[in-house]
């Protein structure tokens, strides 16, 4: 058995505009084990998304290697990519970035439990139950994107990603773009998640203290590379740089 379930090596992200490039991720590398949380805080523009749209293949890679429980997963094409990212789910700042907005919610929540070969009724029935499992009823499945609050989207975006069982959830913001009562909902099921399906996670917030609540450990990103790492304590009480005790200054 791998010892990590994800490992990432010196990932690189160029973006080419025109004739100029920009390098928005340089070497970054870092592990993931079962049921550990990863907590991803820098400043805005450091690279933290790239980095989660990378590892989703959302993003080509320029350099780097991605491994899924030891399997280099960085060249995997066609069904057998498909496959590896049912392993690899992720939630977004914007909940309705999950879903299609002419489609329902039931028909996002449903999509990759139908590309599985699962008929449209038994879809129907676990679509239901995950959205009633994350704190819906059954019938948001015939709502539209537009009908629903956006902390009820985030909720059927969990039950989204969770729908085809990954193993591992990557929350790009997930809480940000909620009022304070509604995050603290969203975070209490993240919290729930965590406990009760030993999911490993990787958080991307800017919010210290959630970063504190959630994460086993922390990465600081600064202008595409890694700071450093460390534990919530030791990032917090005792920043190694003046760029992290400056990003802490900010943010505390
Ligand atoms: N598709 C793109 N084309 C060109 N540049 C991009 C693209 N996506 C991101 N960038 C640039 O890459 C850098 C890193 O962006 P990224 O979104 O990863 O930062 P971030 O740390 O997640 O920021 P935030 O906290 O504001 O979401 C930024 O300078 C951004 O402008």
């Amino acid at each position: 058995m791998a010892e990590y379930i994800l490992e990432v090596r010196h990932l690189k992200k160029n973006f080419i505009s025109g004739k100029k490039s920009f390098t928005a991720v340089e070497d970054v590398s870092f592990f993931l084990k079962q049921g550990e949380c990863l907590g991803i805080v820098g400043e805005s523009g450091s690279g933290k998304s790239t980095v989660a749209k990378m590892i989703t293949h959302l993003t080509e890679l320029t350099g780097g290697e991605i491994f899924l429980l030891g399997k280099n997963i960085t060249q995997v094409k066609g069904k057998e990519l498909r496959e590896t990212y049912r392993e690899i789910q992720m939630v977004f700042q914007t909940p309705g970035e999950s879903f299609d907005p002419r489609c329902t919610l039931g028909d996002g929540i449903g999509e990759s439990l139908r590309n599985m070969g699962i008929s449209k009724k038994e879809t129907r029935k676990r679509v239901e139950n995950l959205l009633i499992k994350y704190g819906l009823s059954a019938d948001y499945a015939d709502r539209y994107p537009h009908q629903v609050s956006g902390g009820e989207c985030q909720r059927a975006a969990i039950a989204r990603a969770l729908a085809v069982e990954p193993k591992i959830l990557i929350c790009d913001e997930a809480t940000s773009a909620l009022d304070v009562t509604v995050q603290k909902q969203i975070m209490e099921l993240l919290m729930k998640l965590k406990k009760e399906k030993n999911l490993a996670f990787i958080f991307i917030c800017h919010d210290l203290a959630l970063v504190q609540m959630f994460c086993d450990r922390v990465i600081v990103m600064h202008d595409g590379h890694v700071e450093e790492e460390g534990t919530p304590e030791e990032i917090i009480e005792r920043p190694k740089t003046e760029y992290t005790e400056r990003l802490i200054e900010s943010v505390l």
